[in-house]
């Protein structure tokens, strides 16, 4: 046979995972409980219905002859919690756990949306099948491994939840960001339209609101117009994840679908309340779908609301440039979001054009001398009497804390404070032109940060996020758990939590984007240009030349 499969993380097959036994029932938890040995009125078994026996082998390619090793695919990535599928071909499937895992005898139940009578009656393929999946690499060389693919998103065939037995909630957690109000509607709606559920709670004010608060209940009525407003209808917080707690109210409320929405650290709690539910054999899905307005989740094209923010920038950046054009020696400084990666800052830099320079954390800089901040900032006044410079706020943090001596504080979910860069910069600024008699400026700084995270989502984001909670729910109604929805490539995928989660997304700077910008605003890379050096690049040490050009 020339199918190889390989699991890591947990076995695929239901012999080697414990199953708690049935624990006594508190509330609607009946549905949401159920032992290996539970049995019921199931239209099909589970072991012939249940997605083990996808990809035959037939459907692939025969091995090519310069197939590279599987230990070359595998170390491109190594999932902690979801399993490998291998093909000889380089083929390689990561994916996502499903409850027949670990209760292997669940029924299943045909999908309610065969019915003809339902939305997807005409659709021509309603199903997405076990062999669908998407390609994470879609650029490749001839004869190159087919490398890693994901389980395409979509409603499946059988589902493995009757609709009145389904108990649902929804969480949000982390920064504020737009959209998180579309997609709290579109899970209700999506439930509640294509699958008949009417049981839906909302989890208020993040995680430590399973422990601590009231759930509310969420109708299509409750939720109709809230995507017209900005932040959370369920509110938010940081901090509060105990594991323990909240898969403890899970069970007591007799809740069986989860749908988290949140940022990396959101998606890592979530991957703790799924290995939680799972260790204790529990008939409850759990979805993850990614919420950052910094852009920062790996794997995925995009994430929501970052098109609005961008967009949102816009509008200040262009207030900055009316006001610098408008005065001599005109500095504008623009803060925008992003902690960690400069996403929003390098897009509204490209989109604009009214921009001189983008300071990203990515791409260290420095003030004095020969191609540093200073002397750019001076010729490009000499040249044009004004300058647009805009600045994601975890740029040159260890920089200014190294200037200033600040201790390193944290949020309550344990994420670095920042400082404020741009009123550091503007004091830089000052300093050295006004005080230091060069010229007089005439800086304004303009800090929108809240401003475009608080508003509402686009006409984009607004049908992206129904993608995502339409994705969210197919999937937990065809029993996936543990998984992340998302656009690869274009198309929505289920990935395995770990996989967002063991990386952030961040600009790389020997990519062609942040190449682009360069050219666009044709401000200096920072890289030293007096010497022959190594320097740190992407997290990569590589030699740069005299050219300011890497050598590598
Ligand atoms: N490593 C982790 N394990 C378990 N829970 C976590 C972890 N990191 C964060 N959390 C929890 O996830 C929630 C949100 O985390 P955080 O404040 O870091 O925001 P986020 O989800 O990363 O979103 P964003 O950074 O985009 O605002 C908090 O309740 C926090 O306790
Ligand atoms: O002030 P808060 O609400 O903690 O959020 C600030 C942080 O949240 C983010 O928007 C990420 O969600 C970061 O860009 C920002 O640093
Ligand atoms: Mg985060």
């Amino acid at each position: 046979m020339d199918l190889k499969v390989c699991c890591f993380g947990y076995s695929k097959t239901s012999t080697s995972l414990p199953v708690s036994p049935p624990t006594p029932i508190r509330s609607k938890s009946q549905a949401s409980i159920l032992s290996s040995s539970s049995s019921s009125s199931s239209s099909s078994s589970s072991s012939s219905a249940s997605p083990k026996s996808f990809f035959k082998p037939r459907s692939f390619r025969s091995l090519p002859s310069n197939w590279r090793s599987f230990n070359s695919i595998k170390s491109q990535s190594q999932p902690q919690n979801s399993s490998f599928h291998i093909l000889n071909d380089g083929f390689v499937l990561e994916d996502v756990p499903h409850l027949t895992n670990f209760l292997p005898d669940l029924p299943s139940y045909p999908n309610p949306l065969q019915k003809k009578t339902q939305s997807y009656g005409l659709v021509k393929k309603t199903f997405v099948t076990t062999e669908d999946v998407v390609a994470e690499n879609i650029v490749v060389q001839k004869d190159s491994p087919r490398g890693v693919h994901f389980r395409r998103a979509g409603p499946r065939e059988k589902v493995y939840f009757k609709s009145d037995e389904v108990r649902a909630c929804i969480v949000t957690c982390g920064g504020l960001c737009p959209g998180i109000n579309t997609v709290i509607r579109e899970l209700v709606c999506a439930l509640n339209y294509m699958y008949g559920v009417d049981d839906i709670l909302g989890i208020e004010g993040g995680y430590r609101g399973f422990y601590s608060k009231n759930t509310l209940t969420l109708t299509t009525k409750v939720v109709n117009d809230i995507h017209k407003r900005g932040g959370t209808f369920l509110k938010t917080s940081r901090g509060g994840h105990d594991t323990k707690k909240i898969v403890d109210n899970i069970q007591d409320r007799g809740i069986n679908q989860v749908y988290i929405i949140g940022g990396d650290g959101t998606q890592k709690g979530a991957a703790l309340i799924y290995k939680e539910v799972e260790k204790r054999g529990l008939q409850v899905a759990v979805a993850g779908i990614p919420k950052t307005i910094d852009n920062d989740i790996a794997v995925i094209d995009k994430s929501f609301g970052f098109d609005t923010a961008v967009e949102e920038a816009q509008r200040a950046i262009h207030a900055a440039h009316v006001e610098v054009e408008s005065v001599e020696n005109g500095v504008g400084i623009v803060k925008l979001m992003g902690r960690y990666s400069g996403f929003i800052a390098m897009y509204a830099t490209l989109a604009s054009r009214d921009v001189d320079c983008c300071l990203i954390p990515e791409s260290p800089f420095y003030l004095e001398g020969k191609g540093g901040l200073f002397q750019f900032v001076e010729q490009r006044l000499k040249e044009n009497g004004h300058i647009v410079i805009v600045l994601a706020e975890g740029a040159g943090q260890d920089y200014v804390a190294k200037d200033i001596h600040a201790a390193g504080d944290k949020d309550a979910s344990g994420n670095k404070l920042l400082l404020d860069v741009g009123l550091w910069l503007s004091e830089k600024f000052k300093a050295y032109f006004t005080k230091g008699q060069k010229m007089e400026i005439n800086l304004k700084y303009i800090d929108p940060t809240y401003m475009i995270r608080a508003i509402p989502s686009n006409a984009s984001d607004n049908i992206y996020c129904t993608l995502l909670a339409h994705s969210a729910v197919h999937g937990a109604m065809a029993g996936y758990t543990g998984f992340t929805v998302g656009p690869v490539n274009s198309k929505h995928a289920y990935i395995p939590i770990s996989r967002v989660t063991e990386v952030q997304n961040t600009v790389k700077l020997r990519e062609r984007m942040w190449a682009r910008l360069l050219a666009s605003t044709n401000q200096p890379s920072f890289l030293d240009c007096n010497e022959e050096q190594e320097t740190v690049v992407d997290g990569m040490t590589v030699g740069v030349n005299n050219n300011g050009c890497s050598a590598m």
